[in-house]
């Protein structure tokens, strides 16, 4: 079997891993961040997001997203972006997850809080930032301790650089105090 062969089916097989929250009506489809071989269409001119680049024009990768400012969604220049810029972006904000959701792409975060009025607290945290942006994410609490972040630009229907943004300062939030301590794993057992 030829090499495009393999690497196809090793596309294919990556992309179709798709998971539904439980009680969701809609499915996702996680995309593997992993994925070897990305037959994305190249970002054109159309589709190019409002990033920064550098001096050879190619979308700059290194820059910070705690610096950025959200722009207003109405704004005209912002577009959605392809799935490949959106997985470049995604090694800045590496704790987040790139989903589809009924055809759109999303970002995803979940936490484990350590009771109901924890979560509640997280989300004024979180409100708080957003309102400072004018960009505001999808909160979910769930099985009463589990926050679940998704974000996308509802005006575009897709990724822009302000979910990234916004990403990034939900993730700079200093909450250790509400989260639930993770249990260590028991070492493996030689047997
Ligand atoms: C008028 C207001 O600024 C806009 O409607 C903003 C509010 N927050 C938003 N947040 C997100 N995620 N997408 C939007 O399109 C959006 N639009």
């Amino acid at each position: 079997m030829s090499e495009i062969m393999l690497c196809l089916i090793s596309w294919v097989s990556a992309q179709g891993r798709g998971i539904a929250l439980r009680g969701d009506a809609f499915r996702q489809r996680r995309i593997c961040k992993t994925t070897r071989l990305q037959f994305i269409a190249p970002m054109s001119a159309s589709q190019t997001t409002n990033a920064p680049r550098d001096h050879e024009g190619d979308v700059e990768r290194e820059f910070s997203l705690l610096k950025q400012k959200c722009v207003p969604c109405s704004s005209k220049e912002l577009r959605p972006m392809t799935e490949g810029v959106a997985k470049t972006l995604l090694s800045q904000i590496p704790e987040w997850e790139l989903l589809e959701i009924d055809g759109k792409l999303q970002l995803q975060r979940r936490w484990k809080l350590k009771n109901f009025m924890k979560g509640l607290e997280f989300f004024k945290n979180i409100a708080d930032v957003a309102e400072s942006e004018g960009h505001h994410p999808d909160l979910h609490l769930v099985g009463w301790n589990n926050v679940i972040v998704n974000i996308f630009t509802h005006s575009t229907g897709g990724l822009t650089e302000n979910d990234f943004i916004l990403a990034a300062k939900i993730s700079a939030l200093d909450c250790k105090e509400l989260m639930r301590k993770s249990i260590p794993k028991a070492p493996a057992v030689e047997s």
